[in-house]
């Protein structure tokens, strides 16, 4: 029979699952997919998500930009797998949920191969949704602020559909995200799977790549090596920066809650990255420079989530501020840089 959802949308009961799931014999364990889940978001989720024991997690990742090291204290655990897979390849496993964050996050990556990111975000969530319905699982799509595109509404609502260039070059990246959003909805309409999609902001955190090119992960690296912080022109442009523990509690949440989103999940503290660069400095190394430096093509010139569904539909709202968290990932950074607690002299 049709039911109608929060978003008054009629949509066809989900799929259900095997019956071996459902049979006396099989374990009770909640089984979890985590896509992309060597990556930094997907690592953290993984902690997370394994801290319940009657969870079992499978990843699968290229390890393009993720990596081993990231679960490694999993590896060989019995409620774990990780899988070296591309979910631009079909994928079979029988789970119950699937945390779908599988894409290169940071613009340099995301820009490095256009054609796979838009490839990874179209038919890697094609797959994903084949699996779901396959199977009877529920999906969380892991979409983006840059839905919004270089926003003309302040802050970004979930209604505001937004501004973006269909051709430019970080289009591959926010125009995948955004058909990923649509096949979401249309397999939703369509064959009545259970869906999520949260629109994450600026996320940071221990494990970022070094050198993986986002703001805070270059300026911490710059701070820490006594290197200029490269701030990329006019510096005036803002982004709104979500510490990664809150991410993946607001994550679990939008899995586990009624709402099928889109949910905005951030921290709504807005920052020049001017501003920024001087709380790096303060906090890190208060001897570095601060270098002005060429941007890139449609950089969106402001951002800041409203998290009124959030705070409403799913009791979610940040807990760690940008001066707390910042020095959680300086103490990261420090360790994988191999640099000790002494402040370094500034190179200019
Ligand atoms: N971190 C943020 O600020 C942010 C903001 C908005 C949205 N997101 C979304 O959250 C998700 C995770 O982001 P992150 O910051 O952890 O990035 P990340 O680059 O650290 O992680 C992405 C992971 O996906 C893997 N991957 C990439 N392409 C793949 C493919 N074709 N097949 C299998 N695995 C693949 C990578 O190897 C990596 O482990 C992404 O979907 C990203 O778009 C992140
Ligand atoms: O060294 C740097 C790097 C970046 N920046 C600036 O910092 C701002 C943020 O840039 P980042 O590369 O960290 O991230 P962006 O906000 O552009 O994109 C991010 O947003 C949402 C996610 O989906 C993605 O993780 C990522 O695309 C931009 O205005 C950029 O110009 C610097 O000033 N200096």
């Amino acid at each position: 029979m049709a039911t109608a959802n929060g978003n008054g949308v009629t949509t066809k009961p989900p799929p259900s699952s095997s019956p071996l799931r459902n049979s006396k014999y099989c374990q009770s364990n909640m089984r979890i997919l985590v896509t992309g889940g060597a990556g930094f978001i997907g690592s953290h989720l993984v902690d997370k998500l394994m801290e319940n024991d009657k969870n079992e997690v499978i990843v699968v990742d290229n390890f393009f930009t993720g990596s081993k090291d990231n679960l490694r204290r999993w590896i060989g655990h019995p409620r774990f797998e990780l899988i070296r897979h591309d979910v631009t390849e079909t994928f079979l496993a029988e789970v119950d949920r699937i945390y779908h964050l599988a894409c290169p996050a940071s613009p340099i990556f995301y820009k490095h191969n256009p054609v796979k990111t838009i490839k990874t975000n179209v038919i890697g969530t094609l797959n994903m949704l084949g699996l779901a319905k396959r199977v009877g699982a529920r999906i969380l799509l892991t979409s983006t602020s840059e839905v919004y595109g270089d926003p003309l509404e302040h802050p970004q609502t979930e209604e505001y559909w937004g501004n973006v260039n269909p051709i430019g070059v970080r289009s591959c990246y926010d125009e995948g995200k955004r058909v990923a959003e649509t096949l979401m909805f249309d397999y939703h309409r369509q064959h009545g799977i259970e869906i999520r999609i949260a629109r994450i902001f600026n996320t940071y955190g221990p494990r970022m790549n070094i050198d993986d090119g986002r703001v805070v992960s270059n300026f911490i690296a710059q701070a820490l090596r006594g290197e200029p912080l490269t701030v990329q022109l006019p510096g005036t442009q803002t982004r709104s920066f979500c510490y990664v523990s809150d991410m993946v509690d607001g994550l679990i949440r939008l899995m586990e809650g009624d709402n099928i989103g889109p949910i905005n999940i951030g921290n709504p503290g807005e920052f020049t990255m001017i501003e920024l660069a001087e709380t790096v400095k303060e906090l890190i190394n208060p001897e570095v420079t601060v270098k002005r430096v060429e941007n890139t093509p449609d950089d969106p010139r402001q951002r800041k989530p409203d998290i009124t569904k959030a705070k409403k539909l799913l009791g979610w709202e940040p807990k760690v501020s940008l001066r707390q968290g910042l020095p959680l990932m300086e103490e990261d950074f420090r360790q994988r840089l191999g640099l000790s607690e002494n402040k370094v002299e500034a190179k200019v």
